[in-house]
């Protein structure tokens, strides 16, 4: 489990991570989203021990992470430009990770070749940018990880790689319990890939939390009602993030249990009544309206 307690981090005069508070359990993939210098990559550093906070604890199973062997042994920071020693092979930097990873297998490493079929005798700068992402994968996975941490890790990939990548992440996630925190700017990616989300803005984290629940708390209800009685009144319980005329269709977007809002919608006769599911992109959306932020500058 990763804790963190009120850590805040400056650079400078700017303060790239606010008073900011997060546990992580273990097995889970922690999708953290947020607009250009939300402090993500900040965040993610802290938590992966590579800068220190000025205030506030970052914990993993209880002890700190920063100048901490023991817990630097068990995650990897993948940052979102691929570093690598200059002129080495990938099989060089391969040995590297097996001398400073406890966890690296090479039974591991082996398999995974099955996947990224990259040649381990060329020098990893001669390696496409999309290239130069599977190796840092292969590496990364090799270590056997308890934690791994990817900055906008998909970016860059192709479609079929990007898939195989995805399924590697369950896959870990699923047999050995691995923990994973992704930052992107792409919410169908994080929908795919996570079972909890975070939101950064400004150097806070403005939402955290299950996409499930998150999905079974928010809905779309389209309805329409017959015109010569004209548009009932909406009860006051019906938590309505939003509503919208289409035509003669009304659309509400409406926060609560799937079965009370249907129930009281079907009370007010509709002539049409569907209740649907909504996107992470639209569920944001409106979340961060609920919330009180400016959507435009905050989703991407
Ligand atoms: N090494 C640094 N020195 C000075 N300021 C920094 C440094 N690293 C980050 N910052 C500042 O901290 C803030 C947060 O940056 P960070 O890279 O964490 O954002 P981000 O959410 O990852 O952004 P993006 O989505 O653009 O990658 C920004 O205002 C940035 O300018």
């Amino acid at each position: 489990m990763i804790e963190i307690s009120g850590i805040s981090k400056s650079f400078q005069r700017e303060q790239a991570v606010k008073e900011l508070s997060l546990t992580i359990h273990n097995a889970s993939v922690f999708g953290l989203l947020g607009s250009n210098g939300a402090g993500k990559t900040t965040l993610l550093k802290l938590m992966a021990g590579i800068m220190k906070p000025d205030e506030g604890s970052i914990l993993m199973e209880g002890q700190p992470v920063y100048e901490n062997l023991v817990n630097k042994g068990r995650l990897i920071f993948v940052p979102d430009a691929p570093h690598f020693f200059p002129q080495t092979s990938l099989r060089q930097m391969a040995d590297y990770y097996r001398s400073v990873y406890p966890g690296w297998s090479e039974e591991r490493y082996k398999q995974l070749s099955q996947v990224f079929q990259l040649d381990e005798k060329r020098k990893l700068h001669r390696f496409s940018k999309g290239m130069q992402r599977q190796a840092s994968f292969w590496l990364a996975l090799s270590c056997m990880p308890e934690v791994l941490i990817l900055d906008e890790p998909i970016d860059g990939l192709d479609p079929i790689m990007r898939r195989q990548i995805k399924n590697l992440m369950f896959q870990e996630s699923a047999e050995r319990g691995m923990t994973a925190v992704i930052s992107s700017h792409n919410l169908r990616e994080i929908e795919d890939l996570c079972d909890h989300v975070g939101m950064m803005h400004q150097g806070r984290l403005i939402i955290d939390k299950d996409l499930d629940v998150m999905k079974a708390d928010t809905h779309k209800v389209q309805t329409a009602f017959c015109s010569a009685d004209g548009e009932p009144e909406l009860p006051g319980n019906l938590r309505i993030l939003h509503s919208e005329s289409r035509g003669s269709v009304r659309v509400y977007i409406v926060k609560g249990e799937r079965g009370e809002i249907e129930e009281t919608f079907r009370r007010l006769n509709p002539l049409v009544l569907d209740l649907l599911p909504l996107t992470l992109e639209e569920i944001f959306f409106y979340e961060m309206g609920d919330a009180g932020y400016e959507v435009q500058p905050i989703l991407l």
